[in-house]
Parts: structure tokens; sequence; C-alpha cells
């Protein structure tokens, strides 16, 4: 086994998908936890990778482990592992809030300890992964990391300290862009637009213009002026958004949630 993972839900079934499409590693070369029986089948049949219940399976098979459960329980999974964890084994944490210090010491082995903040557009191969790691991991390793990574969408190595940051603007984002989506579509459907093509624009608008700042690298507003016709259409909507304090709506929800990560 090359990678396991300790909890197979969204986010692990979203990178391993990109694994699995990028040739990383094949589904025989991945192991996963689910903890009900359902889970297990689900991961089974979905992604066809090796199945199991038992935790400690995933660390006694592979030497890079996953910790892809829910923040509350990586304590208590640590635990249950604790005894086939050794140094040879690479930890991930995916959680916000569980730093690199803190995944060393609850593993209770001086061990490679990695952080990825991912983000579910991996699932289409379009994910934004923020990557930090302790000082155990080599510069070889994390090349073999960025592999993984980089197999379902962009990665950015970043210090520690801005984890938080990147877990509000890359790993929880896709939250508000879907609420953008779905708002903007149901806008043109009171206008008579059919749903489902109303999310075809609303999204392949929201696809468009990311890729134009992306590809031109030009400022944001600089595009957004782009596309206000003096006395047009476009700066009525500005106008409205700015009143009911769309910039500071944003601000706000991003700063809560990488307070909240803080906390965790
Ligand atoms: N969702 C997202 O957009 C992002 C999530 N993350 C992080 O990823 C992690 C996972 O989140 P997400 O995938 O959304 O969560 P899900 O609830 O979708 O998946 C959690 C998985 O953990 C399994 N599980 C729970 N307890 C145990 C256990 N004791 N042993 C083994 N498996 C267990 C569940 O099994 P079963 O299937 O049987 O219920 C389930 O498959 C979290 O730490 C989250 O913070 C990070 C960035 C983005
Ligand atoms: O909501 C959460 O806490 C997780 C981490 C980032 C996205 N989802």
């Amino acid at each position: 086994m090359k990678i396991g993972f300790i909890g197979c839900g969204n986010m692990a079934s979203a990178m391993i998908g990109g694994i699995l499409r990028q040739g990383i590693f094949s589904k025989d070369e991945i192991i996963v936890s689910n903890l009900t029986e359902e889970g297990r089948a689900r991961s089974e049949k979905t992604l066809g990778v090796v199945t199991t219940l038992d935790n400690n399976e995933i660390v006694r098979s592979a030497k890079t482990v996953v910790l892809a459960v829910k923040p509350q329980f990586y304590e208590e999974v640590l635990t249950e592992v604790h005894d086939s964890l050794t140094t040879e084994h690479t930890i991930i944490g995916i959680a916000p809030g569980k730093t690199l210090a803190w995944l060393e010491e609850k593993a209770g082995l001086p061990l490679k300890v990695v952080r990825f903040m991912p983000n579910t557009p991996a699932q289409v191969g379009a994910g934004m992964t923020a990557v930090c790691t302790n000082d155990r991991v080599s510069e070889d390793e994390l090349a073999e990391i960025l592999k993984i990574t980089d197999s379902f969408g962009c990665t950015e190595v970043i210090p520690e300290r801005l984890m938080d940051a990147a877990g509000a603007v890359g790993g929880c984002s896709p939250a508000y862009v879907f609420m953008f989506i779905e708002a903007m579509a149901d806008a043109a459907v009171s206008q008579g637009m059919p749903r489902k093509q109303a999310y075809k624009f609303a999204s392949q608008t929201v696809l468009g213009s990311a890729k134009m700042v992306l590809k031109t690298g030009r400022h944001p507003g600089d595009l957004k002026d782009m596309v206000c016709s003096p006395a047009g259409t476009t700066i009525e909507g500005v106008r409205t958004l700015e009143k009911s304090g769309f910039r500071s709506a944003v601000f706000e929800a991003l700063t809560a949630a990488a307070e909240k990560g803080k906390k965790l």
C-alpha cells in the first residue's frame, strides 16, 4: 500500500478521485477506512480501492496516512492507532486547527507530519490545496507529496501560520461560491429563465471570471471596470451590491471561518 486514508467521506473521496485519474497510485495501492459498513461499501463501490473498518490496518499497511475524519475525531483516532505508528510514518492532517505540533504530540512519536488544506473542487481535478510540513520532511519527500496534491488541482506550499487563512479562502469558499451561484440562478429564474439554463449561465460565468483573473494576472477591480459600461446595466448592480454590503459580507464570512479554524 502506498497511501491510507482514515475516514473516507467527501474530502477523501475527492482527493482519491484525482489521485486515481492522474495515475499517481493505482486502486490496489490505496487503502481507506470508514466508521460504518455502509460507508465502507460506498467507498468500495465508488472508488474501487482497498477498504477496511479497522484503522490500525490502514497504519500497518501504509506509511503515508491521511487523517480524513472530522476534527473532533482526530484525537480519538490517533489514540486508537498509536501502537501501530512508527517513526517511518508520515501523518497528513487535513482538518482546520489541528497544527503540526498538535498532530505530532498526539501521535506520540517524532514522525513526519504534514498538513493539507484541500477543497472539494478536487473532485473534478480543480482543487486548491495548501501544504505545510514539519522539519522532518525532506525536500525530496515534499516533492513526492506535491505530486499527490497536484493530481487533484493546484498546490501552494505555505507557512503554517497561514493555514487558517488558506482554510477560509480555499477550504471553505467553495460553499460561498455555490451560494453565490445559487442566488444568481434564482434571480435569473425570477426573470423567466429555466432553472437548468440559469445554473449553466451562473456557473460558466464564475468559471470564466476566475479564469480571467488567473490567466490575465490583471487586478480584479480592473476586470470589474471592463464590464461596467457608463450609464449601463452592470454599474446599477454594483451600486446595489455595495449598498447591501456585499464586499463586507464576504470579508466577514472569511474572517469568521478563519477565526473558527484557530479555535478547533
Ligand atoms: N468537506 C470539505 O470541503 C473539506 C473538509 N476538510 C476536512 O476533511 C475532513 C473530513 O471532512 P469530510 O470529508 O467533509 O467529512 P465526511 O463527514 O464527509 O467524512 C468523514 C468520514 O470519516 C469517517 N469516520 C468517522 N469516524 C471515523 C473513525 N473513527 N474511523 C474511521 N473513519 C471514521 C466517516 O465514515 P462513514 O462513511 O462510515 O460515516 C466518513 O467517511 C475534516 O477534518 C474536514 O475538516 C478540509 C477541507 C475541505
Ligand atoms: O467546514 C469545515 O470545517 C471544513 C474545513 C474547510 C472546509 N470544510
